[in-house]
């Protein structure tokens, strides 16, 4: 067996975090032959349901547990943490306006960063999911001055596969079939999935849709398609997202296949127009256990106005957590 691995899971007590952690203790996130050592981290009035679960996954009798542990300190959790990934975050309740939700969540992901970037280990890979999940990983990576700003990602895999899914439904084929999809921006209405590359069969998906569905009805579905989710169960995606977080994972470590790619939120470093600093999501592909931005792809001027649209908010959302002193 290899040396055990230290992954750090805060929001464990929450809906995600009690369906990814069995995904854990089963070896689909990090391998069947890897041990891990499991770090929950919760809010301190939520430690109870926290060490409940704790109690459920020992009860998983999974050879791949080294260790579970769980505590309402950062800098306890962090420490060692090969892997983090954050989904604990304050939801928007009623009479909370947009900057009190990015104020509440950024004085989370700073200290969140801060205890990163001071306990976790050297090769630390961070995944934020805590909604606003772009703008928390930039205030997480502006906090953790030590950590390469590439290691740190938002989730936008479950964007790519909702864009998968809607792509292979009106082509008719299987999810198999397709390549090349892309999520530009960010995790939110803004966010702009793209066809342009995308290949259904090896052929170009705009000969295969018509052009018109893939510049309304697909952008529209796909971006709203968390929201859809909220109105039909009454609360927000769950299952789903944790096969993004598992896809996000696998693949990263994995490597993308050869021809395709996924999308994850990245700080910019420039690419496609985008201003260094924000966290957008961008084409990637990964190799050696890093994420890469697809080089040169063409942007015509549909794609550039959307692209520049999200921008164009996660600028905003920048530009209000420097007001509140968060960055
Ligand atoms: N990026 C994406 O694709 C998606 C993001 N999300 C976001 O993921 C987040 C979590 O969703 P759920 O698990 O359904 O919510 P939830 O409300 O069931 O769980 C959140 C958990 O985080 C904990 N928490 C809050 N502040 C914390 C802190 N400072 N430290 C540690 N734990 C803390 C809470 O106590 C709670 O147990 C939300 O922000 C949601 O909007 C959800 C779906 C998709
Ligand atoms: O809006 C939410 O809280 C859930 C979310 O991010 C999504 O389903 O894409």
């Amino acid at each position: 067996m290899p040396r055990p691995v230290t992954l750090t899971l805060s929001g464990a007590a929450g809906q995600i975090g009690y369906s990814l952690l069995f995904r854990v203790a089963s070896g689909e996130l990090l391998g069947p032959d890897t041990p891990v050592r499991v770090r929950m981290l919760e809010r301190p009035d939520a430690l109870g349901a926290a060490e409940g679960v704790a109690l459920e996954l020992q009860d998983a009798a999974s050879p791949l547990l080294a260790d579970v542990a769980v505590t309402a300190d950062p800098r306890t959790a962090f420490d060692g943490a090969d892997h983090a990934i954050l989904v604990g975050a304050r939801p928007r309740t009623a009479g909370m306006e947009r900057a009190d939700l990015l104020e509440a969540n950024g004085a989370i992901f700073r200290t969140q960063g801060a205890a990163i970037n001071d306990v976790a280990a050297d090769d630390v890979r961070v995944l934020v999911i805590g909604n606003p999940a772009n703008t928390n990983t930039m205030i997480a990576a502006a906090h953790a001055p030590d950590v390469p700003a590439d290691r740190f990602t938002a989730l936008t895999r479950l964007d790519h596969n909702r864009a998968l899914a809607q792509l292979a439904l009106r082509a008719g084929v299987s999810t198999r079939e397709i390549a090349r999809v892309t999520v530009w921006g960010n995790h939110s209405r803004t966010q702009y999935p793209d066809l342009r590359h995308a290949l259904v069969g090896g052929r170009p998906a705009l000969e295969v849709v018509d052009r018109a569905w893939a510049e309304g009805e697909f952008i529209e579905t796909v971006a709203q398609r968390g929201s859809a989710i909220i109105a039909a169960r009454g609360g927000s995606s769950v299952a789903s997202t944790v096969t993004a977080i598992v896809d996000h994972v696998r693949l990263r470590r994995g490597g993308t296949p050869p021809g395709d790619w996924s999308s994850a939120g990245r700080v910019s470093d420039g690419s496609y127009g985008v201003p260094a600093g924000l966290v957008c999501s961008f084409p990637v592909t990964a190799a050696d256990g890093d994420w890469h931005v697809v080089p040169g792809l063409e942007v015509d001027a549909f794609s550039r106005a959307r692209i520049d649209a999200s921008v164009a908010e996660l600028a905003d959302e920048r530009d209000a957590v420097r007001h509140l002193g968060l960055l």
